[in-house]
């Protein structure tokens, strides 16, 4: 029994609900794993090299210290030899302390590079690896991916922090073990570091929820300067004579947000001192007891110098440790993310239980059956119950109300989303058993959003078909089929022309030329079994449009003989949709009239009165403007 794409879904679903319960301390244990071997992963020699170092310079620089003392203590008893012997032992130790610490930190920041390059690579992938667009058009996962994309940089530093997590260990493990050959009770003072390291995190949480608090004003901020200075926006501003008053909102804005952040600058201020005020009566405490002992000669001049100097890292190397830990928790929240991620779109792109090959020609064409379709966390469902074919060989066009549900239809049959009950067939085989790669090998499409890449000419156009972009010959033809030879003969190096403003000497394109490279580009393919045209010819002229739809009728013609090939028009332009074999209306969601032209013209239903409609705007000149005020001069000829 063929599976239904309900059922299909109803597996993906499944699979993400067995990943997503898996037991959470499985994924603490996996990112774990994932932040503590990507260095090794990432630059094994590398990776080993600099913890060598770094445990080297760490044991160095603690160990320094005892030499301050032997100096000291071998001075007050005029003993020059060991004196010299102590000197040499600083000057050997804090030299190795600083060269392994200078190359580590060098090694360190060429390991968080590569490490940075490999999370790079994974979280791009994450984004391009899902098969359809749930990934992105689904709020919460969606926020997930930004989470990981605004983190990456923190998973990326998590073998940074791990050595300087090392570091900490060897230098406080060091300290401390000095520290009680001193005098044990003044371990108390480190023991107090962690009074101002958690003051710091009071500081820097306040410092965040303001930040947290004011994103949206900077949000809105940025994007009132940007309506205010960028060219794009410059004409509609100034028309609606609104360019004043987004001035005057931005710099109240402003104000706002530059007394909301002083106010919150002054309150970490505040902790912070009162933590560096407990640890400053502690640590004056100490020295005072090791003088006041020193006096008394329980404690030598030398071991006083020793102390001082380490309870003064010892402090740093406290507050180290907070931040270290700090960091590590949104590594490892961030890595914790990035598996879920992961693990949910492996879970969607379990293939197909029943693989099927994609078709190479079409015999009886494409169907939907009792398809619909809702989007995540809607109530209502965006296409209800549709059942319609598609049929091989035929020009078909799409047409309804704004919002009616035609590009997610067009999302649907281009496998960017399976729909949510029932099922696609193509030739009789469920689109769902289609691997969706194979499938979209077989389509083509031009959207009414297009994107302008900022690329050359050769790539923009290239870019729909890779494999065939170096082929000159094709990337013309492209150009050719999409009407958009003079866009190029006007480019300064042809298709090596620089496009866009985003790089110094590339050409700014009109909304209308950028959509025709946008044509060019879903048409590089040569021998798709579905081409998609939605909307793509909003903002061409009439003259352009009406050849583009000529010769795009002969190449629907000659794909249609040749392969059964079906073409997919969405237009809200009844001129074009005219020409099409078959007419779909949707309305609501629902399929509510199917049929060639005149039939449907004949039927008198809501195609016939959408038609009418336009028509008559043609033929009597379209709505009548608003009767000018009395009083007031209509434009005339200048009669002298
Ligand atoms: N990614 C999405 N997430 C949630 N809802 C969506 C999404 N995309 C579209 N919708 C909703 O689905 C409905 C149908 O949208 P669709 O884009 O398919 O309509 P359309 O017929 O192509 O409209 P138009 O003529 O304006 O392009 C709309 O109500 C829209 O708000």
């Amino acid at each position: 029994m063929a599976r239904t794409s309900k059922q299909a879904a109803q597996m993906a679903d499944t699979s993400k609900r067995s990943a997503a319960s898996r037991p959470s301390g499985l994924y603490g244990v996996r990112a774990l794993t994932l932040l503590g071997g990507s260095g090794f992963r990432a630059a094994p020699l590398l990776m080993t090299a600099t913890t060598v170092l770094l445990i080297v310079g760490a044991a160095a620089s603690v160990s320094g210290t005892v030499g301050y003392r032997v100096v000291i203590d071998s001075a007050a008893h005029h003993d020059a030899r060991q004196a010299v012997t102590g000197a040499v032992l600083v000057a050997a130790l804090f030299t190795v302390a600083w060269v392994c610490g200078i190359v580590g930190a060098m090694q360190n920041s060429m390991l968080t590079d590569r490490v940075a390059l490999l999370i790079n690579t994974r979280v791009g992938r994450l984004a391009t690896a899902a098969n359809g667009l749930e990934l992105l058009e689904h709020p919460d996962k969606l926020s997930g991916l930004d989470q990981v994309r605004d983190n990456r940089r923190a998973i990326a530093g998590a073998s940074r922090q791990f050595l300087r997590g090392l570091q900490t260990v060897i230098r406080g493990g060091g300290i401390l073990v000095l520290l009680i050959t001193v005098y044990p009770p003044i371990l108390i003072v480190p023991l107090l570091g962690v009074v101002p390291a958690l003051a710091g995190r009071r500081a820097s949480r306040l410092q965040k929820e303001t930040d947290d608090d004011l994103a949206q004003d900077r949000r809105l901020l940025a994007d009132l300067f940007r309506l205010t200075t960028t060219a794009e926006t410059a004409k509609e501003l100034r028309i609606c004579g609104v360019t004043g008053d987004l001035a005057q909102r931005h710099a109240e804005l402003g104000e706002r947000i530059r007394t909301r952040t002083v106010r919150a600058a002054w309150r970490s201020a505040g902790w912070e001192a009162a933590g560096w005020l407990v640890y400053a009566i502690g640590f004056s405490g100490a020295i005072a007891l090791l003088v006041w002992r020193a006096a008394h000669g329980h404690t030598s001049p030398g071991q006083v110098v020793m102390a001082v100097s380490l309870l003064r890292r010892a402090q740093s190397q406290v507050s180290g440790a907070s931040d270290t830990a700090g960091a590590m928790g949104t590594a490892f929240r961030s890595a914790r993310l990035l598996l879920e991620l992961e693990d949910g779109i492996a879970a969607e792109r379990v293939p197909p239980e029943r693989s099927a090959a994609a078709p190479h020609r079409l015999d009886d064409g494409i169907r939907l059956e009792g398809v619909s379709f809702g989007y995540h966390g809607a109530s209502t469902p965006v296409l209800r119950e549709v059942d319609l074919r598609l049929p091989a060989g035929a020009t078909v066009a799409i047409v309804g109300d704004n919002g009616a549900g035609k590009t997610t239809l067009v999302k649907l049959l281009t496998g960017m989303y399976r729909p949510t009950e029932g099922r696609i067939t193509v030739d009789g085989t469920d689109l769902a058993d289609i691997e969706p790669a194979a499938w979209r090998e077989q389509t083509s499409a031009a959207f009414q959003d297009f994107v302008r890449y900022q690329w050359t000419a050769r790539q923009t156009v290239g870019a729909g078909d890779l494999p065939r972009m170096p082929d000159e010959c094709a990337v013309r033809g492209a150009v050719a089929r999409a009407d958009a030879d003079d866009v190029l003969a006007r480019l300064p190096d042809g298709l090596d022309s620089q496009l866009g403003r985003f790089f110094t000497g590339g050409t700014e394109l009109s909304g209308g030329q950028w959509q025709r490279l946008a044509l060019a580009r879903a048409l590089m393919r040569e021998r798709p079994l579905l081409t998609v045209l939605d909307e793509p010819t909003a903002a061409l002229d009439a003259a352009t449009e009406s050849a583009l739809y000529a010769r795009w009728g002969e190449a629907a013609r000659a794909g249609a003989a040749d392969r059964g090939a079906v073409t997919l028009l969405v237009s809200h332009r009844f001129s074009t949709v005219r020409t099409a074999d078959l007419i779909v209306v949707l309305d609501g969601g629902r399929v509510t009239e199917v049929g060639g032209h005149e039939d449907l013209m004949a039927a008198g239903g809501p195609y016939a009165r959408l038609f009418a409609l336009q028509a008559r705007g043609y033929l009597d000149g379209g709505p009548k403007l608003p009767a000018q005020p009395t009083g007031s001069r209509a434009a005339e000829p200048d009669r002298g």
